[in-house]
C-alpha cells in the first residue's frame, strides 16, 4: 500500500540562517545531506530555536513578505523628486519608517540570543570572526541580504518548477527518469550526480525564462546614456523587463510553451552572459547568490522527484492548476500550491 500524504509546498522550503560563520558549515552539509535531513537542519538552525513555528519565526516570515509586497509601493517621489510630500501626506514615509524599525528590532533581539547561546565575544558592537571583524549593523545587512534577496526568490522558483511539472505530466515523467537513474537508491546527492542531470538543467532554465521569480530588475543609469536613440540621464532609474525579454518571438522559438528540450542542444545559460536569459541580471550587480540558489534549487528538485512521485489532489487536472501570481518584488504563487506526494 503506498501512503499518500497533501504537502503544502509553501511550508516546504524555507532557507537558513546562522551568523556568518556558520553559513560555510551550512552550505557544506547542505549539498551533502538528503532533502529531510536538509530541511530539519534548516529550520533548526534558522532561528537557533527549535523551528519556525515560534511566534518569532512566524513573525520574522511575515515581515520579509510584507516587505516585499511594500517594496511594490508606488513611492510618487521617487519619480518626481518635488512631489515628495506625496509620500509624507499618503502615509508612504511613515509605513517605511515603522516597517524598518520593526524590522531592525526583531534582528536586534535575534543576534544578542544568538551572542548569548554562542561563544562569540561581542567587543564594543564588534564581533570578530575568522579574523574579519564586523559590526552590528553590518550583521544585519548581511541577514537581511540574504533572506531578503534568497528567501522568497528561491521558494518563488520552485513552487513555480513544480506547478509547470504538475501541468506537464509527460516533462516530470521524463525528469524523474533521468534522476532515479541517476540515484538509483542513494540518499546523498554529490556534485558529479547534479553535473549529469542534464534534463534537470534544462528544466531549471526554462522555469527561470517562463517565470523568473524578479521579473523586473530595477537599476539607476551612472552615467548619461544614449539606448536605442533614447537619452538616458545620469540617475534616471531604468527597469529591465525580465520577464518580456524571456519570452520575446524574436529571440524564442513559441515562447509561451513551457518546453526544456530548447535549452538541452543550446549553451544559453543563465549567468548574465547570454542577454536574452537574465534572471538573475547581469554584470557586477547582477545576483551575488546564484550558485548558493541553483545549488539549492538542484537539491530541492532532484530529492523530491527522486524520493516522491506528485499528483495534484482529488484527481484535478494539471492544465486547469491555478497560476495567479502573488505581487511582490520576487514574484510566486499566489495561492498555496497542493500536491499529493506519493513516497516510492
Ligand atoms: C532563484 C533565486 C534568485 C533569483 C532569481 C535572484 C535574482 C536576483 C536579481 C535579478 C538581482 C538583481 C541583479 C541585477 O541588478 O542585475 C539580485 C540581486 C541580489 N541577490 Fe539574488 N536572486 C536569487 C537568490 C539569491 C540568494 C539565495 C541570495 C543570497 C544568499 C541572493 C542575494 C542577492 C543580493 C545580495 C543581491 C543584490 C546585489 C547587488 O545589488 O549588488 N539572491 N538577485
Amino acid at each position: 500500500a503506498r501512503e499518500c500524504k497533501t504537502h503544502d509546498l509553501d511550508l516546504a522550503y524555507r532557507p537558513k540562517l546562522e551568523i556568518v560563520e556558520q553559513l560555510y558549515n551550512d552550505m557544506k552539509s547542505l549539498i551533502s545531506s538528503p532533502y529531510g535531513e536538509y530541511w530539519r537542519q534548516a529550520r533548526n538552525h534558522a532561528f537557533g530555536r527549535k523551528n519556525i513555528e515560534t511566534e518569532a519565526g512566524k513573525k520574522f516570515v511575515r515581515l520579509i513578505s510584507e516587505g516585499q509586497e511594500f517594496l511594490t509601493n508606488l513611492s510618487i517621489g521617487g519619480f518626481v523628486p518635488w512631489l515628495s510630500w506625496i509620500n509624507i501626506l499618503n502615509g508612504l514615509n511613515y509605513r517605511t519608517d515603522m516597517m524598518l524599525k520593526q524590522g531592525d528590532k526583531f534582528l536586534d533581539e535575534l543576534i544578542q540570543e544568538h551572542l548569548s547561546k554562542t561563544r562569540h565575544e561581542s567587543k564594543e558592537n564588534l564581533l570578530d570572526i575568522a579574523g574579519v571583524s564586523i559590526d552590528m549593523d553590518g550583521i544585519k545587512g548581511l541577514i537581511k541580504d540574504v533572506f531578503g534577496a534568497g528567501t522568497d526568490t528561491t521558494s518563488a522558483f520552485l513552487k513555480w518548477t513544480m506547478t509547470e511539472l504538475l501541468k506537464h505530466p509527460t516533462i516530470m515523467k521524463k525528469l524523474q527518469s533521468e534522476v532515479r537513474g541517476i540515484l538509483h537508491d542513494k540518499l546523498d546527492i554529490t556534485f558529479d550526480d547534479r553535473e549529469k542531470m542534464h534534463y534537470l538543467k534544462a528544466v531549471i532554465k526554462e522555469t527561470f525564462r517562463y517565470h523568473p521569480p524578479v521579473p523586473l530588475i530595477p537599476r539607476e543609469a551612472g552615467r548619461d546614456v544614449k539606448i536605442m536613440g533614447y537619452d538616458i540621464a545620469a540617475g534616471t532609474m531604468v527597469i529591465i523587463n525580465a520577464l518580456a525579454i524571456g519570452r520575446d518571438p524574436l529571440f524564442w522559438d513559441e515562447p509561451e510553451k513551457f518546453k526544456p528540450e530548447r535549452f538541452l542542444n543550446s549553451s544559453i545559460d543563465f549567468k548574465g552572459l547570454h542577454f536574452q536569459h537574465i534572471p538573475f541580471g547581469s554584470g557586477r550587480r547582477s545576483c551575488p547568490g546564484i550558485d548558493f540558489a541553483t545549488a539549492l534549487i538542484e537539491l530541492v528538485l532532484a530529492n523530491i522527484l527522486h524520493k516522491f512521485d506528485w499528483e495534484l489532489p482529488d484527481g484535478a487536472k494539471g492544465e486547469n492548476l491555478d497560476t495567479t501570481e502573488l505581487r511582490g518584488l520576487a514574484v510566486g504563487r499566489k495561492n498555496p500550491l497542493l500536491a499529493v506526494a506519493i513516497p516510492q
